[in-house]
């Protein structure tokens, strides 16, 4: 059996605040106007969890057994077409073409994160926009379905390298690069931002608690000038995460909001 959570009568923006806290241990996620459901394997669901998320935004939640998910069906069902200004434009196998965007990314999501539905990802592909890919190196901490690499690769990056905790992100990364012909990315499954290469570019979406463990490796990682480009910020962190890289010489460059979500850039003195 699975396991269905259904938060009731709740905002777009807690919404989106639970899809992101419960990324990495949900299967999926169902938005109605008012509520989310949230589905999980059975061993996978952590009630402790979801009860302190309930009580830290204030709101309750229903807890149901349902019969096994066929997941995919579920991601297909909610899978709609996301376009970043006419700059990116990322769609499922079974959408049609997207007219008039630069580059075309196509995401077989299954569980793994990154769609470019959600801000924080939204945020990344932004800022991307602006940064000169051309022969870079390049590292994607938590790279969920692979977006962000696929899109380093059509941006031009030589060599590229990405890693997640997750072994099915990995499968899902590797099925993604070969859709999008962008076969020769370094896939490694590990659970930290250390690497034994240096990088002209980092990009990192992961949250607040693990970016703050690895910014030190992150910085040691990247080259004079390179920049770090980091996603999954709540507002509220943006001072404890810039002191975090000012200590590892690491130089706020710009910044964007979406939704009360931070995408900080930083240059490396
Ligand atoms: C918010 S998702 C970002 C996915 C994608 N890069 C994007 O921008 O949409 C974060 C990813 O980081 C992975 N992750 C979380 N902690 C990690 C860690 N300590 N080491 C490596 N990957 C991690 C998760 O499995 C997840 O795929």
């Amino acid at each position: 059996m699975h396991i269905q959570i259904t938060f009731n009568n709740i905002s777009d923006t807690i919404k989106e605040l639970l899809i992101a806290e419960l990324a990495d241990i949900a299967e999926g996620f169902e938005e109605t106007d008012t509520d989310l459901h949230a589905f999980f394997m059975k061993e996978k669901y952590d009630r402790e969890a979801v009860t302190s998320l309930a009580a830290l935004h204030n709101i309750t939640f229903t807890e149901n057994e349902i019969a096994p998910q066929n997941w995919n069906a579920l991601w297909e069902s909610n899978f709609e077409p996301v376009i970043v200004e006419n700059f990116v434009g990322v769609r499922a196998f079974f959408h049609a073409p997207i007219p008039d965007v630069q580059h075309e990314i196509i995401i077989t999501p299954k569980m793994s994160f990154g769609t470019g539905h959600h801000a924080t990802t939204y945020l990344m592909i932004q800022q991307m926009q602006q940064i000169d890919f051309k022969g870079k190196t390049v590292f994607d901490f938590g790279t969920g379905t692979g977006i962000l690499a696929i899109l380093a690769a059509k941006l031009g990056a030589q060599q590229i390298t990405a890693n997640d905790i997750d072994e099915w992100s990995i499968q899902n990364a590797r099925e993604n690069f070969e859709t999008n012909n962008v076969t020769d990315i370094r896939l490694v499954h590990s659970d930290s931002g250390m690497m034994a290469e240096h990088f002209d570019i980092i990009l990192a979406n992961i949250n607040r608690n693990v970016l703050l463990e690895n910014i030190s490796h992150l910085s040691n990682q990247l080259n004079n000038n390179g920049l770090l480009i980091l996603s999954g910020i709540l507002r509220e962190d943006i001072a404890i995460i810039e002191q975090c890289c000012k200590n590892n010489h690491l130089s706020l460059s710009g910044q964007a909001e979406k939704s009360n979500w931070m995408c900080l850039s930083f240059k490396k003195l």
